[in-house]
């Protein structure tokens, strides 16, 4: 469904990054979890929401599955890379510089194309809609199974019928 490809596809690009942040992480001192940087992201789109159309509450809901998402994957990887070490990343990007901006980016995507999508969230065909475009992404992303699964968890509370 066009209508949602472009939201499921920043979502995946959004659960795919998950990997460089678990790389920037691994066996350094900052754990996967930092409260206070989930605050600000929340905070961020929460203050954007009602210029945009959009509930606050609702935005944060998404938000909180989008970083949901991105902690299944970061643990996933951090257990896959402490069992079998030769497939650890040779590299550890910069959070800061490297990582972060582009998770603000997509955060602002994401936004947008919840913006853009709000009848269409609102409608009963909704979840059968976003259902087809997760697997289509999934597929044209060539997701693993955990990517996979953050996916469709980072989705789950976009249909705003009741
Ligand atoms: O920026 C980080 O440190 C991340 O791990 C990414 C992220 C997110 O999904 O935005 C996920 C978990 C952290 O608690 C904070 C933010």
């Amino acid at each position: 469904s066009p209508g949602f490809w472009k939201l499921t596809d920043l979502a995946a690009q959004r659960v795919q990054i998950a990997d460089k942040v678990a790389a920037a992480k691994f066996g350094t001192p900052s754990p996967i979890d930092d409260p206070v940087r989930e605050q600000q992201i929340l905070d961020s789109v929460a203050a954007k929401a009602p210029g945009l159309g959009l509930s606050p509450s609702g935005v944060v809901r998404f938000f909180r599955d989008q970083i949901e998402a991105n902690k299944v994957v970061q643990r996933g990887l951090y257990a896959k890379w402490t069992e079998h070490p030769g497939t650890r990343p040779p590299e550890r990007p910069d959070l800061g510089t490297e990582v972060r901006p582009v998770i603000d980016r997509l955060n602002t995507g994401l936004l947008a194309e919840l913006a853009a999508t709000g009848d269409a969230r609102a409608r009963r065909s909704c979840d059968v809609r976003l259902a087809v475009t997760v697997r289509l992404v999934d597929a044209r992303r060539s997701l693993d199974r955990l990517h996979s699964v953050a996916l469709g968890e980072s989705v789950r509370s976009a249909c705003t019928h009741p």
